[in-house]
């Protein structure tokens, strides 16, 4: 069963003449990490903003668990590029910080999520300032406070854009293990080829304007990784690199679609 479904889904921006995206149908299922890879401008962004519920699509369906997606709500975890924390909060504080918004006991709030903060690595720092952190460790924060309020699905946007390659490639370990640990479907959106590769179970590669889908792969790496296989064995993979190759071409032909 697919937990999300679109179906021929447009988008146009208000007061604009042309369609950002046109025609994309999709699912996201139990045990899937849906990555969309396209150039700047292809509407990733706009992807992601219609299915958390920011805005409504001109054309076509999306539903989650069967209903209609009209707003936000609490079934879709949201964790942005820059991180949108409150700098005058705790950790602690900043992670708890949907289920405050729902009225939930502050005990019983700390306590999730004290868990989920273990679950990204970040048990001991409950108690830190949100300025005291590194980018890396302000984005598992952002993952701590998604899944803090037990979503059915977690939509991430370019997390991991602002990170050097290499706490860049451990945050994509990190995303792989709480993907796993806490079963959630995972939809995220990047510009960064490898990236897509290495997490994808289902890659969409978008381009053209209006943004369509110009292929769909299914791939083996990240539940590789998932089951044991360290990540640079995978990355140097002789079918890791053709695949890497193979959507390197696509891209380029979606940046002259
Ligand atoms: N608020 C807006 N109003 C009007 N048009 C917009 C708006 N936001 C985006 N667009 C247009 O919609 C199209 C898709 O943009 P979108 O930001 O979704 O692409 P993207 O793939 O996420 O790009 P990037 O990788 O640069 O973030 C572009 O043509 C863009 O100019």
């Amino acid at each position: 069963m697919a937990l999300l479904e679109l179906r021929k889904v447009g988008a146009r921006y208000p007061g604009s003449r042309n369609l950002a995206l046109s025609d994309i149908s999709l699912r996201l299922g139990p045990e899937q990490l849906v990555v969309v890879l396209g150039p700047s401008g292809s509407g990733k962004t706009t992807l992601l903003n219609l299915i958390a519920g920011f805005a409504l699509p001109a054309s076509g369906q999306i539903t989650l668990n069967g209903a209609p997606v009209s707003g936000p709500g609490a079934d879709r975890g949201v964790v942005f590029q820059q991180d949108a924390l409150l700098p005058w909060q705790t950790v602690l504080e900043n992670a708890a910080f949907g289920l405050a918004l729902r009225g939930v006991p502050r005990a019983e709030r700390e306590e999730q999520a004290r868990r989920q903060l273990a679950l990204v690595g970040l048990e001991g720092f409950e108690h830190r300032n949100v300025w005291q952190l590194s980018g890396g460790q302000k984005q598992r924060v952002g993952i701590a406070r998604a899944l803090t309020a037990d979503p059915s699905i977690l939509l991430l946007d370019e997390p991991f854009g602002a990170l050097d390659a290499f706490i860049r490639e451990q945050a994509q370990e990190l995303l792989l293990n709480v993907w796993q640990k806490s079963e959630k479907p995972i939809f995220l959106i990047t510009h960064e080829i490898e990236e897509a590769v290495f997490l994808a179970t289902d890659l969409i590669i978008l381009g053209g304007a209006p943004g369509r889908i110009v292929e769909r792969l299914t791939l083996p790496f990240g539940r590789r990784y998932a089951a044991g296989e360290p990540v640079r064995q995978v990355k140097s993979a002789p079918d890791f690199i053709a695949a890497r190759e193979h959507v390197l071409q696509q891209v380029f032909q979606a940046h002259h679609a």
